[in-house]
């Protein structure tokens, strides 16, 4: 199947010296949720606003369903829609906010108008009822929160972006939010991208995850390690809290700052293994497990002295019954694995 986004040697800054994003290749397949993952000013919401059409970038392809981009955006917005941190709504009724983008559309009838606000209003789980002659000033902030993801649903995309859409927003809500998000992806094959620092409701939903760092990406590194990295003996080091080191090859050039590294290329192991050439292994204490329902698998998130390490295990693995939070196990990768970013 063709990809809904292929990108490459794309690079967008916003003006000398503020580094934007610097991405060689990146496939986002666009089949249920894709989530993006980085540390503040990582570019995450540089790159959503990129895939939404709505800013330019300096260089590079972006192509959009097999096709090139440049030039079709107007058209492309329609397909797509962008759900910010903090919306804000138009000083009119909650109906009128969601009618008012399907109006725009100049092609919709007033009886399907009609539907559509009280439909998606329903998804984001606001009563119709009760909520569609409320006024912008007679809603809770995670209600804004959800009316404005209620008009984006009625517009029917293609592809939904939300950036940290459940921020500043209560819990509830949070959780309606993402539900809505996944019942977008599921029930009704619309592609998602979410930027959150939600990262359990992430790795649990997600069919893929695209970690960026400082502008650049590596797909399905759940684990990134930066900073810290010292070069002795034709090796790269990084130390842990409490003494632990891992190694890797040097960067071929420039210096080492951050390395990537897959959970699928980590092993568990209940027990310490026997010294193997080029492998690292790490002591650690099973903090958390999820269940990622999209992979069929088991994310297990490992404390390696203040240091978070995520390793992927098959659902169906005996591994996963001697499995549990607290329990003391061994992290094994090859030097190999890590890749510089
Ligand atoms: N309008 C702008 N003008 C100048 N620099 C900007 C602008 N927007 C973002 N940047 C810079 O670009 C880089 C990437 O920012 P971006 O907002 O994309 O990161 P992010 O990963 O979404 O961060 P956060 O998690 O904090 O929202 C940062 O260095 C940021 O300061």
């Amino acid at each position: 199947m063709t990809p809904l986004y292929e990108i490459h040697d794309l690079k967008q800054s916003y003006g000398r010296g503020t580094p934007g994003l610097d991405i060689a290749d990146l496939t986002i397949e666009g089949s249920g949720i894709t989530g993006l993952v980085g540390p503040n000013g990582s570019g995450k919401s540089t790159l959503l606003k990129i895939l939404s059409f709505l800013l330019p970038y300096d260089d590079g392809t972006l192509l959009y369903r097999g096709s090139p981009a440049a030039g079709r955006e107007s058209a492309l917005r329609r397909e797509v829609t962008y759900l910010l941190q903090d919306s804000y709504l138009l000083s009119r009724s909650v109906y009128e906010n969601i009618a008012f983008g399907l109006r725009l559309r100049g092609n919709i009838g007033a009886s399907e108008i009609d539907g559509r606000v009280k439909e998606s209003l329903a998804r984001v789980g606001l009563d119709p009822k009760k909520f569609a002659s409320r006024q912008w000033y007679q809603l809770s902030g995670g209600e804004v929160q959800r009316v404005a993801l209620a008009a984006r649903l009625a517009l029917r995309p293609r592809v939904l972006l939300l950036d940290e859409p459940t921020a500043n927003v209560d819990e509830r809500s949070a959780q309606l939010i993402m539900e809505a998000a996944v019942m977008e992806a599921k029930d009704h094959g619309v592609a998602v991208i979410a930027a959150t620092h939600d990262l359990a409701w992430l790795y649990e939903m997600s069919s893929e995850v695209v970690s960026l760092y400082r502008g650049r990406v590596a797909v399905g590194a759940e684990n990134i390690f930066q900073g810290g990295w010292t070069i002795a003996e034709g090796r790269a080091a990084r130390l842990f809290p409490g003494g632990q080191a891992i190694f890797t090859a040097p960067p071929l050039s420039g210096e080492p700052s951050a390395a990537a590294l897959g959970a699928q290329d980590v092993r568990i192991l209940t027990s310490r293994p026997a010294e193997e050439e080029r492998v690292n292994v790490i002591c650690a204490r099973i903090v958390h497990m999820t269940l990622e329902r999209a992979l069929s698998s088991v994310l297990v998130s490992a404390d390696a002295g203040g240091f978070m390490i995520r390793a992927r295990v098959p659902g169906g693995a005996a591994l996963c019954r001697e499995l549990y939070p607290s329990r003391e196990v061994f992290l094994a990768f090859q030097y190999a694995a890590l890749r510089w970013l």
